[in-house]
């Protein structure tokens, strides 16, 4: 499978964000998106994960299950933000992603206590998330990555609020999915030292 960018731009309001980005990723790849603050990482990965459309060019899959269209199905999105509800659990949040979310053909996901163990916080799984810290959060949201198989990954500053530890952690998570044939697009500061990479400088435009 590849997925597969032509000539997108995006604009936010009045401003064109960016303009005429192509790439082409084929499995196993990755794609490292790096650029200044402001000049249009997230608004690309939201583009690629449907949350905005693009103001030109195209998005698609080459040699994918025939049902979908769109890469977006075909993914997880980690933003900024962690997608899970403080009051429930760790375990009742990602329990919730796993039947919301739904296997994509081509894999499964592993049970919640083993996504949880792949982030090394079993023993934390049963406590409220809002209980957790800023890093552990995270990491719970790097197991949500897990519990359903998705074949593209969308990854907006991964690592922010990680410790080396948990860094490493999640580079070895992301090179497993590589290595099974995934497919990465992850907007970042820090190396998250992958062989088969492509790099995307964003400029941005000046206003
Ligand atoms: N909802 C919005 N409406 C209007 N402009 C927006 C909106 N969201 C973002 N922008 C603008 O789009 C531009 C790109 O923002 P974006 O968040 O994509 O940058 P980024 O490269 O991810 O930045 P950072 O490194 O700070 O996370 C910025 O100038 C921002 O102000």
């Amino acid at each position: 499978m590849r997925l597969l960018a032509e000539g997108l731009s995006a604009r936010r309001g009045e401003d064109l964000i960016f303009n005429d980005i192509s790439f082409a990723l084929a499995a196993g790849e990755a794609l490292i998106v790096t650029g200044p603050n402001g000049s249009g990482k997230s608004t690309l990965l939201r583009v690629l994960a449907g949350l905005l459309q693009a103001e030109s060019g195209r998005l698609r899959l080459e040699g994918g299950p025939s049902e979908f269209e769109h890469p977006y199905e075909l993914s997880h999105y980690l933003g900024h933000r962690n997608a899970m509800k403080r009051e429930l659990t760790v375990e009742e949040n990602l329990s919730f992603w796993q039947r919301f979310m739904g296997d994509s053909p081509g894999g499964s996901g592993v049970d919640v206590a083993a996504a949880a163990a792949a982030v090394g916080l079993s023993d934390i799984a049963h406590l409220p998330f809002g209980y957790l810290s800023a890093g552990q959060q995270r990491r719970m949201a790097m197991a949500k990555l897990l519990v359903a198989y998705r074949p593209i990954w969308l990854l907006d500053e991964p690592t922010a609020a990680l410790d080396a530890g948990a860094d490493r952690l999640f580079s070895g998570l992301v090179i497993t999915h590589l290595h099974r044939g995934g497919i990465v697009v992850a907007a970042t500061h820090q190396p998250l030292r992958l062989e088969r990479t492509q790099a995307l400088q964003m400029k941005g435009f000046a206003h």
